[in-house]
């Protein structure tokens, strides 16, 4: 017997619809609209590209369109001068923009800031002098006769059938690209934005996914070129210049740049703009000239001051919403094995941090044993998220060792140091406010689960993605967050995103929690409620490590503290020892250690 299915939303409706408008666009329009039809396609196809490498991730590259040339170039030189057919030639660009695109990925995406764009710029110009300069491309003049493209031995020449195969290409790589947004490797993608911290402290290979993201965009310019290629059937450098690179950034930016339809968007309005202008502005100024460019300018500026996540989201608006629907449950996630409470899990050695002529942290240490919770205190600028960081591999030690389970984490990786079962809360709240609750504690599993890119992109991830819904689901009703699963995290109070970071951190299965100050901004029935939970993961097996500026909170719930001072230990011991520890109460002048809050 089948389930019954759910009934089509009124959001699936309208995306019916619009698909089925979109079918019928290249019958009903006019020719030498639908010849613009298929430059907003193809434009379109580059700007998704775009949205994921720029809007999503981070990386700003005005490059893209020689990377489009790239494409169109070969698929070119392969059916005219070699006479191979031009689907070779789609396959030919894939591997030559690929390539290229990963060598200067692997140069380039390392650098930080405002060196990448100064990177997609340089290459960017590299290429279309390439294009422009040697003789075998046609140098300026260009390529003529790039045979058309036939499909079960019909020739695509019509404008019409044309258009067809563009919105089949923007169709496919606008789902494709929708899919992988939705998967684990798409919140990998969407935590990059604010940094590396965050995606390596759950497992991510930060630089990995950059470089595949910004070759999988290439890719996506160059079946763009491919189209372009066979559309126009004679190619010179122009339309893959530094300027059409920025003008696709313009179309991302102006349609909402971190959201798929609001590049195809984006693409749709300037490209018509465009047109409208080229046609009105010399009438109406009296004298030829690109003045479209102008308004162009004005344009962006307009947006930038007003809409600065672009048009899109004041379509979202109007759109009826939806819910995320829950894939069906199948096999949970394998667990790891606790273990025996009592046995040493963290051995912190002699350990120093030296940041120029600071010692941050001077030879400190102490042990971690399973099913504790240990305390780190200590006055501010003591050196607790300096030890923090370097058990977490965010910042080796200059000396000293640090080992988990008998392993030598000293100068391992965040991600390496996670996957051994160590997960962590940030002092400084880092969420994804525009996912769900849910989506955000999914992505405390990204280590639990394998999907990557391409199997993302085509949607064959559905097993593990129910696996993390369901753990997450449970990790959100364990912290009491149950209930707001599907609302946004943006629009949580400050304390309760506090308490999702621990949600998100124990869907990664840990045996070592670290939680840096969980309890800055919570209510004291808050507070409360996070001893209790605390306490309850302790004795289900999770060990934990705590720094907390609270001190009725640190007193009530750690089974021992160590206290820090000028990057020293100052003391160690169960809570009535350091409460009774004289160096402690001259460190702490001022503050009460006596109260105890549950
Ligand atoms: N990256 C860095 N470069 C230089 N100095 C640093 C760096 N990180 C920390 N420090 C210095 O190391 C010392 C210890 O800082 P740390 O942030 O570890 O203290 P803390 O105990 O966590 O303080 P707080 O409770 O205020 O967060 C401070 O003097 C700080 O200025």
């Amino acid at each position: 017997m089948s389930a019954a299915r759910p009934p089509l939303s009124r959001r699936t409706l309208l995306a019916g619809a619009a698909v089925l408008i979109a079918a019928l666009l290249p019958l009903l329009l006019p020719t030498f609209q639908v010849t613009l039809l298929t430059n907003i396609l193809i434009s379109a196809i580059v700007v998704t590209g775009l949205v994921l490498l720029t809007g999503v991730v981070g990386l700003t590259s005005f490059g893209h369109a020689a990377f489009m040339g790239v494409g169109a170039y070969t698929t070119a030189i392969v059916s005219t001068r070699l006479g191979w057919s031009p689907w070779l030639g789609l396959l030919a660009g894939f591997v030559t923009t690929g390539s290229i695109a990963a060598f200067l990925g692997l140069i380039t995406l390392r650098m930080q800031g405002h060196y990448l764009p100064l990177a997609t710029i340089a290459w960017g110009i590299s290429l279309f002098y390439v294009f422009g300069n040697t003789p075998a491309l046609g140098g300026n003049t260009g390529l003529t006769d790039i045979p058309p493209l036939q499909l079960f031995g019909l020739n695509l020449t019509s404008p019409r059938s044309f258009a067809y195969l563009a919105l089949l290409g923007l169709g496919l790589t606008a789902l494709a690209a929708q899919f992988l947004l939705s998967s684990r490797t798409g919140r990998a993608m969407r935590a990059l934005r604010s940094g590396p911290l965050v995606a390596e402290a759950f497992g991510v290979n930060t630089f990995s996914l950059r470089v595949q993201v910004f070759v999988l965009s290439a890719l996506m310019a160059s079946l763009a070129g491919w189209l372009y290629a066979h559309n126009q059937r004679f190619l010179n450098p122009t339309p893959f210049s530094l300027s059409a690179g920025i003008e696709y950034l313009f179309m991302a930016v102006v349609g909402g740049s971190q959201y798929v339809w609001g590049g195809v968007m984006g693409s749709a309005l300037i490209t018509q703009l465009r047109e409208q202008l080229r046609d009105v502005l010399p009438g109406l100024l009296g004298q030829q000239g690109s003045f479209e460019t102008v308004v162009f300018g004005l344009l962006i500026i307009l947006v930038l001051q007003f809409a600065r996540r672009g048009l899109w989201p004041l379509v979202e608006r109007i759109l009826p919403q939806e819910r995320m629907r829950l894939l069906p449950a199948g096999r949970p996630l394998a667990g790891r094995l606790s273990p025996e409470p009592g046995t040493s899990l963290l051995k912190v050695e002699h350990a120093v941090k030296q940041f120029g002529g600071l010692k941050a942290v001077n030879d400190v240490s102490f042990e971690l044993r399973a099913g504790e919770i240990l305390g780190l205190i200590g006055p501010n600028g003591a050196g607790k998220s300096t030890v923090f960081n370097l058990l977490t591999g965010v910042n080796p030690a200059t000396s000293g060792r640090v080992s988990f389970l008998n392993q030598d984490i000293t100068r391992r990786s965040a991600g390496q140091i996670h996957r051994l079962g160590i997960s962590r809360t940030f002092q400084h709240v880092h969420l994804l406010p525009e996912l769900t609750l849910l989506e955000n504690t999914m992505m405390g599993g990204y280590a639990r689960a394998r999907a990557g890119v391409v199997r993302s992109m085509l949607h064959l991830e559905r097993h593990e993605e129910a696996a993390l819904q369901q753990e997450a689901l449970k990790q959100l009703q364990r912290v009491g967050l149950g209930e707001q699963a599907f609302e946004l995290a943006g629009n949580l109070p400050l304390g309760q995103q506090r308490v999702l970071e621990v949600a998100r951190a124990l869907v990664a299965d840990p045996v070592l929690l670290l939680l840096d100050e969980p309890a800055a901004g919570l209510r004291y029935g808050e507070k409360t409620a996070l001893v209790e939970l605390l306490r309850r993961l302790r004795d289900e097996g999770v060990t934990i490590l705590i720094v907390e500026h609270d001190m009725d909170l640190v007193m009530s719930l750690v089974d021992r503290l160590v206290v820090m001072n000028y990057g020293e230990k100052l003391a160690e011991g169960s809570p009535a020892e350091v409460r009774a520890n004289a160096a402690v109460r001259e460190a702490y002048l001022g503050v009460d250690l006596t109260e105890d809050v549950a």
